[in-house]
């Protein structure tokens, strides 16, 4: 489903990703995991064409992620096929970057009207499944600021499944969440493991790595270190740096 091939990726002079190649399984969940700055965040922005690689490749379903490959040379695809792209990848940011002006209903629906041209009653209709599958059903009407984070957080969740995206990227979606809300995020996101929704997931919830993941993968300067099982990588790291990051984060 998902195959990244030697990717590399600088800002200015800052090497950020130094031949990054990782695959995932559909319906697998992959948990990335690594110290500040290590480049998580820009590797998911190179996985949905947010940033362009400066070489490798990104496929997602066998489809190259931003390019036509046309012999030995790349050709960086339209605005308008980038964005039908991105709508097959779900992308669920740490500051939940709801409309402010929109309902979470609306939030939910804004897409695929929008982008889709769907016809409303039909949108409208799965948009309050959605938000009744994250626990929401009855905060349909609701505007962002009205909501906790927590909720703000589930409701852009269902906002990134009413795409019915191949694979979703999330990049610390508890982390600007209050202690108490943390919980409510991670049961969706066990949910969505349990049934079968291709996941990448960045986050420092190791309890959640070590329930829901896959594989897990530690990343550091730009490299992956290692990967594998969560009882491989969690409780039996190879690495030394891997130990060093996870006796920081398991208090
Ligand atoms: N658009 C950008 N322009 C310049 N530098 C950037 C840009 N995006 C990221 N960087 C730099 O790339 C490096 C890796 O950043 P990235 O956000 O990918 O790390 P991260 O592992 O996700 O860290 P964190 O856990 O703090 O979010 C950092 O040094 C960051 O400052």
């Amino acid at each position: 489903m998902i195959e990244i091939t030697d990717v590399h990726k600088s800002f200015g002079r800052t090497h950020v990703l130094r031949g990054v190649s990782l695959s995932a399984q559909a319906g697998t969940v992959t948990v990335i995991l690594g110290p500040s700055g290590s480049g998580k965040s820009t590797l998911l922005r190179c996985i949905n064409h947010l940033e362009k690689v400066d070489s490798g490749r990104v496929r997602v379903d066998g489809e190259l992620i931003g390019y036509r490959q046309v012999g030995n040379r790349l050709h960086e695809l339209s605005e308008r096929q980038i964005l039908r792209q991105r709508a097959g990848i779900g992308f669920v940011f740490q500051n939940f970057n709801l409309f402010p002006h929109l309902t979470a209903l609306e939030n939910v629906a804004e897409a695929p009207i929008s982008a889709q041209r769907r016809p409303r009653a039909q949108v409208y209709e799965r948009a309050r499944d959605l938000l009744t599958r994250v626990g929401l059903g009855d905060r349909a009407d609701a505007y962002p600021r009205q909501l906790s984070g927590g909720q703000q957080q589930r409701v852009a969740i269902a906002r990134a499944l009413a795409l019915e995206p191949k694979l979703i990227l999330f990049d610390e979606p508890t982390s600007a969440l209050d202690p108490e809300l943390v919980g409510e995020v991670l049961d969706v996101l066990r949910d969505l493991a349990a049934s079968g929704t291709t996941m990448i997931v960045v986050t420092h919830e190791i309890g959640f790595a070590r329930e829901a993941a896959d594989t897990v993968v530690f990343i550091d300067e730009g490299r992956i270190v290692e990967q594998g099982t969560p009882a491989e990588v969690l409780d039996n790291p190879r690495h030394e740096r891997t130990r060093a990051f996870l006796s920081k984060v398991l208090v």
